[in-house]
């Protein structure tokens, strides 16, 4: 894996940006797997001053989001669809039927998944996945003891994860139970992953990232195994101060 050392959350957000902006300019027909949550907030917000300043163009490019709330439609503001329709969609030129997120209000969960996961295959796979990460080392909804052979399922959430989705509602009743979402593999099978790790609270996390065994107990470590993953982590979440701008390394 590479690692890029960042100094701030703003920093990780341009770098992050500027990396899927080279991407999107070298292969303006790319298939992008996008996240939600925190962390890509400030990337989003400047991959849409580029497009705005610079006019980089979507208009060919095809999205795919990790993952879905169960019960919440599209206008619900909990909805990970609302969320990327306020915080990228919106504001960038892409086509609405190029934008794809998991059905969170479909009659047959299992059907969804599976016409989730051709719609991938049909569109050639991803070329990019950008990635958060959970402090229990979930990556999309795929929480610890999920198998690395998954394809996007149905998930129950674990109790702390929708602790720290309960920001993002008006009360923690509210975070749904079930979700949606890609499976490890489906992740694994990317061309390109991009992990954004920022905040004293991923500390934990990052660590046994970079340092610790490979086991389903803690579903990031997976991506040790894949050839092409690029982490970008803040000061914050390394727990070191740095005064240079960039450093990168292979670890
Ligand atoms: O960026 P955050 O809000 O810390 O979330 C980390 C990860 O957790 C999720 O929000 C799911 O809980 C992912 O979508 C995200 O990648």
């Amino acid at each position: 894996m590479k690692l890029i050392e960042v100094r701030s959350y703003e920093e990780l957000s341009r770098v992050a940006a500027d990396c899927i902006i080279d991407r999107v300019k070298s292969n303006p027909a790319i298939k992008l797997g996008l996240a939600t949550g925190g962390t890509p907030v400030g990337t989003y917000r400047n991959l849409i001053l580029d497009h705005e300043a610079n006019g980089t163009a979507y208009r060919q490019a095809t999205t795919f989001n990790l993952d879905e709330y169960v019960g919440l439609d599209p206008s619900n503001p909990g909805s990970y669809r609302y969320f990327m329709q306020e915080r990228l969609f919106h504001w960038i030129d892409i086509p609405a039927g190029q934008t794809h997120v998991p059905s969170g209000v479909c009659s047959d969960p299992e059907r969804e998944c599976e016409a989730y996961e051709d719609l991938i295959r049909k569109a050639g796979g991803i070329d990019l996945q950008l990635l958060g990460i959970g402090g229990n080392g979930h990556i999309g909804f795929n929480e610890p003891g999920t198998s690395f052979h998954s394809l996007t399922h149905l998930v129950e959430l674990d109790p702390s994860t929708r602790e720290a989705n309960a920001r993002f509602f008006s009360s923690r009743e509210e975070v749904p139970t079930h979700a949606i979402t890609m499976g490890i593999r489906t992740i694994m099978d990317s061309r390109e992953i991009l992990l954004l790790v920022s905040g004293e609270g991923k500390r934990q996390a990052l660590k046994q990232l970079l340092n610790g065994p490979v086991t389903e107990e803690f579903p990031a470590s997976i991506l040790q195994r894949h050839p092409h993953v690029t982490v970008i982590a803040d000061s914050a979440a390394l727990g070191r101060q740095r005064r240079k701008p960039l450093r990168e390394s292979v670890v």
